[in-house]
Order: structure tokens, then sequence, then C-alpha cells
């Protein structure tokens, strides 16, 4: 699909550029991965760059021209959708329970315990004054992005949730197209604004900070609206709606994308809002919710332009993105359109992180999956080695796609460096062949180092789903044995057919399904079946594993219309196992679709099996890439390569 400008994230930051742009004759689409995780239904919608107490000049002169854009800004959203954004120019008032000891230092007007009192009735008995911020403010942001998502689709931009984009891919300092669930995108310029998930597809210091939040409600006896300014307390702040709801926030909290309230985080924000205005201690409690602010190590945001000429980015907006929409969307605007960088940019510009590390958060992607020298220095853009996510199973990540055997090897020597060479991470062990000493498995599990490598105990020899199940148990103490106490993964083999060594379908989901309930990752053997492969997604298997042909017979890619079907329709990660010949089989499967594969005989019964190994771990990793590249339409005729046009022609 081909767009003019393709922005990544439709939460406030990308609706708003969205806006901005289309407004300005662009061509826009959005892809979102999900709306409602966006951290602009989370915040509190406070306009307060003088209350946030914004020490960085720059910072506050970002803030304060967007602050100044608000009025016009939504005045024209509203016109656009006739929906209301809840702007309300209120003021805010930061009570304070300790008088200060310097008034000059602070953008406000200092108000007297009596004087503040006359501002806010009712505040708790602590309060000894505090500071009145006249211009501060809010919207109601619940409301403004759905008024901004109305815009944009009223404007007739191309907003499409449920799209996660998998990978940037880039070439040369160009963004070439993106990788999503629902295939590639082509655009000529391309923003990032996932918010607190930008680190999922560059390497970014953004992270993810918790913030808690909840409603309480005005009894419906009560007349006025008892508060018709922001407090912005010491511990909490409170944000009186006009349809009577008080919002009240929020937790700073280092936990990664942990979510949920908790009971902790709901008990800070109650006793703290509480004692902040006592009487909300008899006001309902309607809702309460989380969200994740995009923090940056410095806490300003990264705008503007980026390593590569076609990728703008808007990202990291932590505390104060409702605030800063529309200066973002006008800056950025003027840059995209109107090639105008403002010099205020260049404070926010991404290689100011040059020597700064990557966070290391859950979930991130650090998409390296090769052994290339991967550096994590945020300057180094993802090359093409370094365009892809990681593979996730279960509850691990790992970055090589490639999972090997350990049988048929000649020499246990030969196996260690074949599985080196491999670069694998995941190596499938038979539990029954390793308990009972099977000749080729004696000290087989002593000769790898499972510190590095990633058991995946199998159920070989297993000819009903019982007794898959009892060997499964016996694996699962196995991987503790050897030190890998979280290791719950099963590759499940219900194999009855010794000529063929053809699954079970039945027995397999029968002790599938047994199997997860008992909290195992299961990996299921089956014959390329793509109505067996769902019901196993179904039942809760971490991945399906389709054979390519029978186990052992090297024969090759001999499902692969069935094996296309199930990646179509999996949404769990697809191991195209067993019947793989050679390494440019490998690369077709990978080139399907596949997200890792199983290779043991091919490279156990090779010549020279390092090197074999090795030759499938490029395989793989090509097979990958091609993949994720978009391979060029098959053309029934010959197009030429160089350019018909202004040819040299005889007089
Ligand atoms: C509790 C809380 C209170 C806050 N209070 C305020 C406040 O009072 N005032 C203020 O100005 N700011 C406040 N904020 C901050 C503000 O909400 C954020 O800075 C702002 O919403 C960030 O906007 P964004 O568009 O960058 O990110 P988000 O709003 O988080 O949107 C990012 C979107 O990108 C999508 N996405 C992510 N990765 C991908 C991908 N790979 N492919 C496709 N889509 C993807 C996500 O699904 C999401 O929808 C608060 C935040 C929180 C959490
Ligand atoms: C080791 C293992 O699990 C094999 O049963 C697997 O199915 C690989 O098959 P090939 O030996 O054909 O690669």
């Amino acid at each position: 699909m081909n767009t003019d400008i393709l922005i990544i994230g439709g939460g406030i930051i990308g609706l708003a550029c969205a806006v901005e742009l289309k407004l300005r004759g662009e061509n826009v689409t959005v892809l979102c991965r999900n709306f409602t995780e966006a951290a602009g239904h989370a915040a509190a919608g406070m306009l307060a760059p003088d209350a946030e107490n914004i020490a960085h000049e720059a910072m506050l002169t970002l803030s304060k021209r967007s602050l100044y854009l608000y009025p016009e800004w939504v005045g024209k959203l509203e016109e656009l959708t006739g929906l209301n954004t809840g702007y309300w120019p209120c003021g805010i008032v930061a009570p304070v329970s300790q008088k200060p000891s310097n008034h000059s230092q602070s953008p406000g007007y200092w108000l007297d315990k009596a004087t503040i009192e006359q501002y806010q009735q009712g505040l708790g008995s602590d309060i000894v004054g505090g500071w009145w911020y006249a211009e501060n403010g809010q919207v109601n942001n619940q409301a403004l992005i759905q008024v901004l998502r109305s815009a944009a689709e009223s404007l007739g931009i191309e907003f499409q949730d449920g799209v996660n984009v998998e990978a940037i891919l880039q070439q040369q300092s160009q963004i070439m197209g993106v990788q999503t669930n629902k295939g590639l995108f082509h655009a000529g310029h391309y923003i990032l604004a996932a918010g607190a998930w930008s680190n999922q597809l560059l390497p970014l210091p953004v992270r993810p900070c918790k913030g808690q939040m909840l409603r309480l409600r005005v009894p419906g006896i009560v007349q006025e609206i008892p508060l018709t300014r922001v407090l912005y307390g010491e511990n909490v702040y409170i944000v009186p709606r006009k349809d009577g709801s008080i919002i009240v926030g929020a937790t700073v909290e280092e936990v990664g994308f942990t979510p949920n309230n908790t009971a902790a985080g709901i008990q800070n924000l109650l006793n703290h809002c509480t004692r902040l205005y006592p009487s909300l201690a008899d006001y309902s409690l309607e809702e309460m919710w989380w969200g994740f602010r995009p923090a940056t190590p410095d806490e300003l945001p990264i705008l503007g332009e980026s390593y590569c000429q076609n990728l703008t980015m808007a990202t990291g907006h932590y505390r104060n993105g409702v605030l800063l929409a529309p200066v973002t969307a006008k800056l950025l605007a003027d840059l995209i359109v109107s090639q105008k960088p403002d010099p205020l940019l260049s404070h926010f510009h991404y290689s100011r992180f040059e020597h700064s590390p990557v966070p290391n958060i859950p979930f991130t992607h650090s998409a390296n999956f090769t052994d290339s020298k991967a550096n994590n220095s945020y300057l180094k853009f993802p090359e093409f080695n370094q365009i892809d996510s990681e593979l996730k199973i279960g509850h691990k990540v790992f970055h090589s796609r490639l999972m090997t055997g350990t049988g048929k090897y000649r020499s246990m020597g030969e196996m260690q460096a074949s599985i080196n060479a491999s670069g694998c991470q995941i190596v499938t062990v038979a539990v029954r062949r390793v308990q009972t000493n099977a000749p080729g498995h004696e000290g087989l599990a002593e000769s790898l180092d499972w510190g590095k490598i990633w058991m995946l105990p199998n159920t070989a020899g297993c000819q009903t789903a019982q007794e898959a199940i009892r060997v499964a148990r016996l694996g699962r103490e196995m991987a503790k044995l050897l030190g890998q106490e979280d290791n719950n993964f099963v590759k499940l083999e219900v194999i009855p057919d010794p000529k063929y060594l053809l699954p079970d379908p039945i027995g397999t989901l029968e002790a599938a399904e047994q199997l997860v309930k008992e909290g195992f990752a299961v990996l299921p053997y089956i014959n390329a079946d793509p109505i067996l492969a769902k019901r196993l997604e179904e039942v809760g298997c971490a991945t399906v594993m389709p054979l390519a042909a029978p186990i052992g017979s090297g024969q090759g890619l001999k499902t692969s219309a069935n094996i296309q079907i199930i990646i179509e329709n999996s949404k769990i990660p697809v191991v195209v196992d067993a019947g793989i010949g050679s390494p440019s089989e490998a690369a077709q499967a990978m080139e399907l679709g596949a997200d890792a594969l199983l290779i043991n005989s091919a490279i156990a019964l090779a010549q020279n099996a390092p090197a074999m190994a090795y030759a499938m771990k490029l395989a793989t990793a090509a097979g990958r890439m091609a993949y994720l590249s978009g391979r060029m339409p098959i053309k029934e005729y010959a197009s030429a390569s160089s350019p018909t046009t202004g040819t040299i022609t005889s007089l």
C-alpha cells in the first residue's frame, strides 16, 4: 500500500500530526496497534507548564507555545467535528503544606492561607497557602482523543486500528517500508509516534512510566460543582470536569509494562486526595485505570529529524503529551511539508542520547537477531541485519530463528561444534533417550552449556497422549536439574506410526490441552493441517510446528500450500519442523513467513555437519530478511530493467 505519510501510532501525538498534515494537503495513513492502550486516554488532561515547574528553558518555551496554540487548535477540531473537547482554561491552584522560602522564583502568584481559601474552600487543614497559575488549565483528554480521531476520519485520513508495526525496514538512510501483521506498508515519509512502545521499533531510550488514576463523582445532592479549578497538590492532583466527575492522579511507577491497578496505587491516591480536599471521602468512586507515559532519560520529548531522511520522530512526551500535542503537530508539519525546521527543535533532537544506554525494559525488541556486533548505541539505527523483531515463545524471547536437535551426529564433539555454528538458542532433546542413555545420548545432557542454550524437551518415542503427558512432566524435571528452573517448554510429539513418523492429530490435541492446563508452553509437532493448527492455538499452545516432510526424510518443503495457510491464520509463532534437507529449502520456508525452523537430520547427516549448520543459520536469516523485505511480484512478461525513455534513435 502506498501513501504520502505514514504515522506509526494513533495516540494523541500521532493523531494531532495526522490532522495537521492532512490540513496542509498531505495524504496520511495512521497505523495503530491498539487505540485504547494509548496514554492519551489514561491522562488527566492538565495543561500545566507552570504547575509542572518545568525548569528546562527550551521545554518551557515549547510548552508555553503549545498552551497558547490550544484555544485555536481545539476550536478548529470542534468546528470540524461538531464535538466538544472539554477545553477549560480554568487555572490551577497548587496548595502547599509548608511555606516556601523564596517567592520570586515561581511563575505563579503566591496565595496566603486566607486567600487560598477564597480561591478554593474546603482544603485540608495542613494547607498553609499555595500558588495560583492563572494561565494553566485543562482539556478533557478522553474527549480530545476521540475528537481527534473523528476529525481524522472526517478529513479522509486512513486510520487503521489493530495494525501492529513489527519492523521498520531501512536501507541506506531511507525507510523502505514497515512490516506489519497486515502486510507491508510503504510511504514517502514516516513518523514514529508509538509512545511508550517506540523502543520496540527503534533503539530509542524511551521507557514506559506507569501512572494509575481514578475518577470520583460529585454526589447528586450537591447543587453546584464545588471544585472549579485544578488542584495541583504535592503528591496528587485533582482535576474537576464540568460534568461533575473528578479525576485524581497519578502514581509514577517504574514497573515496565506491568498492567492493572494495584491496591497500593489506589490507596496512595485516595489517601493523598482526601487529605488535600477532605470532602472527596464521601464522593463515589466510579472508575480506575492506568496508562504508560513515554519517558526519556532527560524527561524531554524526541522530536524532528532522525537518522533516516524520510523518518521523523514524535515520541517521548512523558508527562506532557496532551499539552504538547498542538505544538508537536505544528512544528513537525513545518518540518515535513515546508522543510522549515523551527530552531527550537534542535533541543529535542534524538542525537542528544548518542551515548545513553537503551533501557532494557520488559517486552523490548532490540531488533537484532544475528550474531553481528550488536551495538546498543542509540545512534546505530538498524541496518539490514537488525530490522527484525525477536522471536517470542511463551515467556521467552530469542534472537535466533533456527532450532536444532541432538540426534544422528557421529560424535559428541561434532554435535557441539554444529550447535555452536548454527547460532541456535533452542535445542530439542528427546527426554526418553536421555533418560535411558540410549546410544548416542550418553552424557548428552552434560555436554551442552545450558546456561546459554534453552532446552526444548521433546516427547519423541511416545505413541499416545498419556505417554506424552508423562514424558513432558519428566522433561520439565530434567530441565530443572540442568538449572533451567523456569523452563516449562515441551515439544509435543505423539507418533504412533513408525514408518512415516506422522503425528496423531487427535492424541496431540488431547495431550496439548492437558499440558497447557498444567502450565506448559506447548510446541506441538503436527502434520501441516490448518484446522488442527487453529485448534491447538485455541487451546493455548505456544507455537505450532507443522512438518515440511516426514522426519529425517530430507525431502524439503512438500507441504508449502498448507503451511502458507497456517501462517496466514496463526497468531502464535509457526515453526516449520522436520524434512528440511538443504539451506535453500530452509530459506524457502522462511520466505513463506515461517517464524522459525527446526532442523536436525540435514545438519547432523551432512558430510561437514558444522559447516552445514552455519549454512542453515545463514539461510534461515536470509529467508527471514527476504520475507520482511517483500518479494517483487511475478510478472508474465519481461520488463526492461533500465529506463526505456530517452533512448537515442538513429536518424
Ligand atoms: C496517568 C497519566 C497521566 C497523564 N497526565 C497528563 C496530563 O495531565 N497532561 C499531559 O499533557 N500529559 C499527561 N500524560 C502524558 C500523555 O498522556 C502522554 O505524553 C501522551 O498521551 C503521549 O502520546 P503519544 O501519542 O506519544 O502516545 P500514546 O498516547 O501512548 O499512543 C501511542 C499509540 O501507538 C500505538 N503503537 C505503539 N506501538 C505500535 C506499533 N508497533 N505499531 C502500531 N501502533 C503502535 C499504541 O497502540 C498507542 O495507541 C499522562 C499520562 C499518563 C499515563
Ligand atoms: C529432533 C527433532 O525434533 C526431529 O524430530 C525434528 O522433527 C527434526 O526433523 P529433521 O531431522 O527432519 O530435521
